[in-house]
């Protein structure tokens, strides 16, 4: 786990979501989630924030599993269908290109029945010993 108060995936966050990330061969990750009537935007649809922070998240442990320190540099998102609540739906991630500073990760969410509901693609920053210390991340 990434830190236990991080809000996707924190155990010890109360308001978080609780997400569990598994990492598969190749690099890629997913992890199953059931949206909460708590995260509603419109009425009985998942929030546009909260789809965005679990594709983000997914590209994060894409990075993490490996070993990396990285921030999220740029996510572009694309929402495909709406998200209701009490949909139980799977977050996948998986590295497209990587560098020494730069992956780039693709990520999205499907629904049980195979729907895909939205999708992004990700640069994550390798961050420097000098940028973890910057942004206090030296013992992450
Ligand atoms: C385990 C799970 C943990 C959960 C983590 C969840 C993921 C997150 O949401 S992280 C939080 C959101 N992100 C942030 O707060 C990041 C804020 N931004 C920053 O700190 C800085 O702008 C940072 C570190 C991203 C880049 O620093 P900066 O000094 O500008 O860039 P630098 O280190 O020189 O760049 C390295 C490479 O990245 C590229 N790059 C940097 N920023 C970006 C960007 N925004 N978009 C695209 N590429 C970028 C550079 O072009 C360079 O590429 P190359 O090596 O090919 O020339």
């Amino acid at each position: 786990m990434g830190s236990h108060h991080c809000f996707v995936c924190g155990d010890k966050n109360p308001k978080g979501l609780h997400v569990h990330f598994e990492q598969e061969e190749g690099g890629a990750v997913h992890a199953t989630y059931q949206c909460d009537p708590t995260h509603q935007g419109w009425p009985g649809i998942q929030h546009g924030g909260i789809t965005s922070a679990l594709l983000d998240e997914a590209c994060a442990y894409v990075t993490y599993f490996q070993g990396l320190t990285c921030m999220t540099g740029q996510l572009t998102v694309q929402f495909h269908a709406p998200i209701h609540v009490g949909e139980t739906l799977e977050i996948r991630a998986r590295p497209v290109r990587v560098t020494r500073r730069l992956m780039d990760i693709e990520a999205e969410i499907v629904s049980r029945s195979g729907e895909r509901k939205a999708s992004a693609q990700a640069k994550m920053v390798v961050l420097t010993a000098r940028q973890q210390a910057q942004a206090g991340l030296s013992n992450p």
